[in-house]
């Protein structure tokens, strides 16, 4: 089968399940805020070469170095102003990359540095959301976007966030997250969230299984009850693949058998060394395991990355198909968390007629 086209990719309807909105910001934003608001540390003004910055800082091999580059990012999020620009110009970004639906997340307590109230930094990115859709619709490429509230997993707010999730469930935040440093600070820190999230019939993911492996991934399922996991991708060291068929352990069995799906980020996971390489990164075998695996952006400005550019790294260095690609696409709208006469809409609607007219 012959790889489809950079215009095709391009053009190709997707859907993004994990996007943190501050990792997300256009460079040139970042320098304006910063001049802006009178923020200081910047490692260089220049546009362009704070892409770069952010790109090779990010490279550093590690989750806790890769976490240090959201310090400058943060520091220009804490006004409403600020926060409903970062919104709106990720809505738009979004939508001109061909995204037609994307979760968002960020953690309300960053933000809260300039004396914010948690409800308004909420109303702020919703504000900008609403305001870049409404933009992206009138330029005809309409995305709906969605906002995951998250809680850093090494602070003590879990329940806070949790609520405030809950509280905004009917205004544009469909979900919550823990986010932040794996390795010592397993998701049972905020069991009292999660378990709140479920009485509430609320959705939640976890990051699990990046930085850390196994025991973090079934914690997130087996104690917690996440609904997904962020990245997930060590489910790879319960998949034995020396034999004449890959053999899944009971947990990787688990995860496939009641379609959990993965959000997988593969050029976030090359640069904290997650996986040593895109040809090489987990997210090939487990689609062709059949597990539910997405594909996401993570962190767009700290891995100069797109969905376009994404999908285009899995065709390039990975074989695959346009097939691949939209099946993916339909997985994500599978596991969205919006209501299921919406996902339904989306994919029927949008995504399979889209893929039908690239040939797919
Ligand atoms: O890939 C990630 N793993 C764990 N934490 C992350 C990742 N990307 C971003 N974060 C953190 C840093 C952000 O400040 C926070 C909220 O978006 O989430
Ligand atoms: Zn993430």
């Amino acid at each position: 089968m012959t790889p489809p086209s950079a215009e095709v990719v391009r053009r190709a309807p997707k859907a993004l399940l994990h996007d943190h909105l501050d990792g997300g910001l256009r460079p040139a934003t970042v320098v304006e805020l910063a001049r802006d608001c009178g923020y200081e540390g910047l490692p260089t003004t220049d546009a362009a070469a704070l892409g770069t910055w952010f790109r090779d800082a990010a490279d550093s091999g590690s989750l806790e170095r890769y976490l240090e580059t959201f310090s400058h990012t943060v520091a220009v999020m804490q006004t409403e102003e600020q926060l409903a620009r970062v919104a709106r110009e990720c809505t738009l970004d979004l939508a001109a990359d061909g995204v037609v639906y994307a979760e968002s997340r960020f953690a309300p307590e960053l933000h809260i540095e300039r004396g914010l109230t948690l409800p308004q930094v909420v109303e702020a990115v919703l504000a900008g959301c609403r305001a870049g859709e409404a933009e992206a619709a009138a330029a005809g490429t309409p995305i709906r976007v969605r906002s995951l509230l998250t809680a850093m997993r090494h602070a003590a707010n879990g329940r806070e966030i949790a609520e405030l999730a809950v509280a905004y469930r009917d205004r544009g935040v469909a979900g919550f997250d823990i986010a932040g440093a794996e390795a010592g600070f397993p998701p049972t820190r905020h069991l009292d969230a999660f378990e709140y999230l479920r009485r509430e019939n609320a959705h939640f993911t976890i990051h699990a299984g990046e930085a850390f492996g196994l025991p973090s991934i079934w914690e997130a399922l087996q104690w917690c009850g996440a609904d997904r996991l962020g990245h997930g991708v060590r489910i790879v060291d319960d998949v034995d693949t020396g034999g004449d068929a890959p053999r899944l352990g009971l947990l990787a069995a688990y995860v496939r058998d009641r379609r959990i799906p993965l959000e997988m980020c593969p050029s976030s996971n090359v640069q904290t060394g997650a996986a040593a390489s895109v040809a090489g990164h987990p997210i090939t075998l487990l689609k062709d395991l059949r597990f539910r695996v997405t594909v996401n952006t993570d962190n767009r400005l700290m891995s100069g990355t797109s969905m376009t550019r994404e999908m285009q790294l899995l065709v390039d260095e990975a074989g695959w198909s346009l097939e691949d690609l939209r099946w993916v696409t339909i997985n994500a709208l599978k596991s969205a968390f919006l209501p299921f006469d919406e996902r339904l809409e989306l994919i029927d609607h949008v995504v399979k007629p889209g893929y039908a007219a690239l040939g797919a």
